[in-house]
């Protein structure tokens, strides 16, 4: 079924707007070239609305939330109430500052995203639990409890990354062991496991089935891209081109387990 999902994003080519950070900006856009969408990155204000009513599919990330940053995502998610243009959002730094959590709170209690993800900690964090997070990194698995009683409230679907990847809807949860350790030493990685995310549901795949499968090709590339036996450096280069082997089959993909 995964295989299925990535022939079809790359036969859309679907286009994505991004408005990411500024640290996982790059990888995010190779790695919807890799998997043969087409990304764009904007938050100019001015513009913003208007390119994001032209895309397939819009991110909203809060790593790096500056002002003007934040200013273009609310004039991109208001530009796209209402329409069927999925949209995501990365908790990037949740529970990091309260400015920062209470300004992701006010997002999700005025928008209704496809798709919410995070690092566990910062899932932990907007579900109200204790959290452990240096910087944006965090190692706190979130309860799947947790997780079903925010995609219940949000009417959504939540993704929790970590050494397992945990993800619900209001009806279903779904789990895979993470990817490789070293997916970690690459700054971005779950910001760029969003863009996989936000690709297959802009190419019409299903919230829950387009989870399964982000995350199964991040944990199949990773694991490729580890056996080639490299460093942090060119783990980036391998994992990338382990990426676009998933558009022709040339990849096996795990499939996660849980409720259908
Ligand atoms: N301990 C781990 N072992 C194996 N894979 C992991 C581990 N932790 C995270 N991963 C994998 O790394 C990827 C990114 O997840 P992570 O939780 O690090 O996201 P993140 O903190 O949002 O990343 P970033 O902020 O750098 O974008 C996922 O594919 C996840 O499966
Ligand atoms: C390191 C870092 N700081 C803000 S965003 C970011 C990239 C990973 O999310």
């Amino acid at each position: 079924m995964s295989r299925s999902v990535w022939a079809r994003v790359a036969e859309v080519r679907p286009l994505l707007h991004h408005l990411t950070n500024r640290v996982a900006a790059p990888l995010q856009a190779e790695v919807a070239l890799a998997l043969g969408a087409c990304p764009v990155m904007t938050c100019w204000p001015p513009e913003a609305g208007s390119v994001a009513r032209g895309a397939d599919g819009v991110l909203v990330n809060a790593g790096t939330p500056e002002t003007e940053a934040q200013a273009g995502q609310d004039e991109a998610l208001a530009a796209t109430e209402g329409t069927e243009i999925p949209r995501l959002l990365d908790l990037v730094g949740c529970g990091l500052s309260l400015p920062r959590t209470e300004r992701l709170r006010t997002l999700l209690a005025r928008h209704r995203f496809a798709c919410v993800k995070g690092n566990g900690a910062e899932v932990a964090a907007l579900a109200g639990r204790p959290a452990l997070l240096r910087g944006v990194e965090g190692t706190t698995e979130v309860r799947e409890e947790d997780l079903a009683d925010l995609a219940r409230k949000h009417r959504t679907l939540v993704l929790a990354t970590g050494g397992t990847d945990r993800f619900a809807d209001p009806f279903h949860t779904g789990r895979l062991a993470g990817g490789h350790e070293a997916l970690r030493s690459l700054p971005g990685s779950g910001c760029a496991l969003g863009t996989a995310l936000l690709a297959a549901l802009a190419a019409g795949v299903e919230p829950f089935e387009a989870a399964g499968a982000a995350v199964g090709l991040f944990a199949a590339a990773s694991t490729r891209a580890a056996s080639r036996g490299c460093g942090p450096g060119s783990f980036r280069v391998a994992f990338l081109d382990a990426l676009g082997e998933a558009r022709t089959g040339g990849l096996p993909l795990p499939e996660a387990e849980g409720t259908p």
